[in-house]
This record gives C-alpha cells, sequence and structure tokens, in this order.
C-alpha cells in the first residue's frame, strides 16, 4: 500500500486524461436522481423573511439591535453551507487526472467534513476516510478532499452522502476499488432529541475490491484505526 503523490514528481508521463460528466444534481432519492432548482430562484430577500418568521416564532424581536442582520446573516450562511448544489465533478477534479500506471492503494484519512442533517437542519460533522485503488489513473489528492465537501455541502443523510462519496471517485476515476469511511457526530442526537453526545454514527462504502476481496477491505481498515505521527 502507498500513499502516493499526486505530483507524481518522479515521472516524466504526467498528463491530464479523461472528461467529467458533470451531474451537479446527483443527489438520489430511493435510487432515483432528484432535480434540484436553482438556489437562486429563491431569492435572499425571500430567505430573510422566513428567518424572520423563525425569530418571532420563538418569541424574540428581530427589530431588536443585535438580530436587525440576523435573517441576513442566516440566509447567507444557508448559502454557503449548501453551495455543494452549486459545484460538479467536473468543477472540482478541474481536469487533474494523471496516468501515473500507480496500481496500489491511496488512502486520504481525517478529511473534516461539516454536513447538515436534512431532518432537522442541524450540522453533523466529522471525519472522512476515502481510499481508491487505481486502474492506471490517480486523481490529485486534494480532489478527494473537495468530493467530500462538495456532498457534504447539501442537505444530507450521513449513508447517502458516503455512498455518492464513494460514486462520485468511481465515475471520475473507474479504479479497481473505492472505500469510504465516515464517522459523524450529529447536532440533532446531541442537542436535542435523544440528546446523546459522544455518540458516533459510523458509515461505510465499498466498491469493487473493497467489497469483493476481505484481505482489501481489513488493510485499509487498519489504516483507519492507526492514527498517523502529528505534525
Ligand atoms: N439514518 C440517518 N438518520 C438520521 C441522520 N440524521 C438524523 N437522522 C435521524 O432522523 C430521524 C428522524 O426521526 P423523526 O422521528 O422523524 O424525528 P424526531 O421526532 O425529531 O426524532 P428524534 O431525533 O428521535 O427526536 C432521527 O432518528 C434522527 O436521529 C442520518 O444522517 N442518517
Ligand atoms: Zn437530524
Amino acid at each position: 500500500m502507498t500513499i502516493s503523490s499526486p505530483q507524481g514528481s518522479n515521472s516524466t508521463g504526467n498528463e491530464r486524461v479523461g472528461k467529467i460528466d458533470s451531474r451537479p444534481d446527483r443527489n438520489t432519492h430511493n435510487g432515483e436522481p432528484v432535480k434540484i432548482h436553482d438556489p437562486e430562484e429563491v431569492s435572499l430577500e425571500d430567505m430573510m423573511a422566513s428567518v424572520r418568521q423563525i425569530i418571532l416564532g420563538v418569541g424574540e424581536d428581530p427589530d431588536r439591535e443585535g438580530l436587525l442582520k440576523t435573517p441576513k446573516r442566516v440566509a447567507e450562511s444557508m448559502r454557503f453551507l449548501t453551495s455543494g448544489y452549486n459545484q460538479s465533478l467536473d468543477d472540482i477534479i478541474n481536469g487533474a487526472i494523471f496516468d501515473e500506471g500507480h496500481n496500489e492503494m491511496v488512502l486520504v484519512r481525517d478529511i473534516n467534513f461539516f454536513s447538515m442533517c436534512e431532518h432537522h437542519m442541524l450540522p453533523f460533522m466529522g471525519r472522512a476516510h476515502v481510499a481508491y485503488i487505481p486502474n492506471q489513473k490517480v486523481v490529485g489528492l486534494s480532489k478527494l478532499a473537495r468530493i467530500v465537501d462538495m456532498y457534504s455541502r447539501r442537505m444530507q443523510v450521513q449513508e447517502r452522502l458516503t455512498r455518492q462519496v464513494a460514486e462520485a471517485l468511481q465515475e471520475v476515476l473507474e479504479p479497481k476499488g473505492v472505500a469510504v469511511v465516515m464517522e459523524a457526530s450529529h447536532m440533532c442526537m446531541v442537542m436535542r432529541g435523544v440528546q446523546k453526545p459522544g455518540a458516533w454514527t459510523v458509515t461505510s462504502a465499498m466498491l469493487g475490491a473493497f467489497q469483493e476481496d476481505q484481505r482489501t477491505r481489513e488493510e485499509f481498515l487498519n489504516l483507519i484505526r492507526h492514527q498517523p505521527g502529528a505534525f
């Protein structure tokens, strides 16, 4: 197993290959694609008016000084926290696929992510571990984290988020296998509801060799268990 550099500094044969099928609306419900409307169809002012209603709904005064700008701040935060709807795989990969002839496992672990649960619109956050076994082609390492960010910045359930990251990598690289594990704490289970701080939800998506070959899967699971040295 090798954790490779995407720059492939020893190779003279680095070239960008492949064209990515961009599907910014690759969200699914029961396996079917869901059409996502353009967020701009609802104006920031409409969103601000809704936030004002929420402020009234919790018994506060939206016209007191500290809350005057809150509807705008919240609307803008929401736009940022869901900005993954406006991105596509094409945007993110930006052609950074290299024909390295590298066929060993590549793993980027401990990728921090922040997402929003679609049931309560509260954050869930944690770490993602993303691995693949190349089939000649490798992708820039930062792009693995960017893929995690793109799907995280949408209204999500953790299981779908995990699967989408794996499927995106499968689509981009057609590798021999993909493994994604996400460990997260859900604020809807911590701050409200069942109120269980310290409970971690762990989800995985294994494709190809990681699904079929137990040794490959175990190698990956051992690597994400091991604590790397601190910098
Ligand atoms: N499978 C899954 N469930 C999630 C995720 N995020 C939140 N949930 C759950 O979604 C469920 C929604 O349940 P409901 O009974 O409709 O809502 P609720 O009354 O607010 O539920 P409680 O959280 O139990 O108070 C809860 O069990 C949440 O824990 C996720 O990423 N994946
Ligand atoms: Zn929730």
